[in-house]
This record gives C-alpha cells, sequence and structure tokens, in this order.
C-alpha cells in the first residue's frame, strides 16, 4: 500500500504567563471534540507565520506575534499522516476571543493540561510542557 501523504499543521502555543490557550475541535471533524492548539494547514504559498496567524484570526479572533519553534512531530494516524509544527505565540495585547469554526475555547494554567482530552499526537508535546513550561521567545 502506498504511504499517506503528510499534512503539514501549524500549531500555536499562546502563552500569557502561566496559561495556555486551548480549543475544542468541532465534532464533524478528524479528533471530533478532542481539546488541542489552536492551528491547521498552511493555504496555497503562505508560509508557516502567516499561516499561524491566518488560523488564530479565523478560529479565535486573536491578532498573534509568532515567536520560535518549540517541538516538532511527526505522526500517523489511521486517516492522514501529520507533521505538526508547535511553535510559540502570544498575543501582543489583551484581546477578547471570538470563536469561530471551533467548538469551545479557554485558557488554562498548565498544571491543568493534564485534566484534558488531546490527540494522541500532542503526548510527547504535551510531557515537554510539562517538564520545561517556556517563555515565549522569538
Ligand atoms: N490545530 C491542531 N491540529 C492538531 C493538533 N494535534 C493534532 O493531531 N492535530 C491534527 C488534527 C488534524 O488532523 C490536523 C489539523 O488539520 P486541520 O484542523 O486544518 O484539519 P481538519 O481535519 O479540521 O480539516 P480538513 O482536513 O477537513 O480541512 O492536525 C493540535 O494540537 N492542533
Amino acid at each position: 500500500m502506498s504511504e499517506p501523504k503528510t499534512l503539514r499543521v501549524m500549531v500555536g502555543l499562546c502563552l500569557d504567563d502561566d496559561r495556555i490557550l486551548i480549543t475544542r475541535r468541532p465534532d464533524d471533524t478528524h479528533l471530533a471534540l478532542k481539546w488541542e492548539f489552536p492551528g491547521g494547514k498552511p493555504e496555497g504559498d503562505e508560509d508557516n507565520h502567516a499561516a499561524l496567524q491566518r488560523e488564530f484570526l479565523e478560529e479565535v479572533g486573536l491578532t498573534i506575534e509568532v515567536g520560535r519553534l518549540f517541538h516538532e512531530k511527526v505522526f500517523t494516524y489511521p486517516e492522514r499522516r501529520v507533521h505538526l509544527f508547535f511553535y510559540l505565540v502570544r498575543t501582543p495585547i489583551p484581546q477578547a476571543l471570538s470563536l469561530r469554526q471551533v467548538a469551545d475555547a479557554k485558557w488554562v494554567p498548565f498544571s491543568a493540561l493534564v485534566d484534558e482530552d488531546f490527540p494522541p499526537a500532542n503526548a510527547e508535546l504535551l510531557d515537554c510542557l510539562r517538564r520545561d513550561q517556556p517563555r515565549f521567545s522569538a
């Protein structure tokens, strides 16, 4: 059987002191109702940063600054393979959430990430976040 195509997915770890933003996937998509970090696939010839900035505006209505790449993971689901790029991001000024294309969103303390139901591809990242709570850096 041929290898599945690998989808490149840009994901933002949006930091606010000891809190991080998580979103919940809609009920009609892959990994329905799992909690995750906002992001998605680049469109057209978008670069990684531009894709992340667009996804944050579309999903949670936030204008973000993109910092360093914190973690990468290639993971094969039965339906697709994803290459996840997890970037540190922040909002330059406080902004209210405005939700579209997500079932829910919330700011959670790092210590509460363990309580949420994330996709299996995020397990290694969550271990890293528990070991080393990152601070935003460009
Ligand atoms: N945004 C995001 N996606 C994640 C995370 N962990 C994880 O496995 N994924 C997967 C879920 C999806 O298969 C893929 C993200 O693609 P997407 O959100 O643009 O795709 P989708 O399935 O909603 O929509 P589509 O393919 O029908 O266009 O990456 C995460 O933390 N954040």
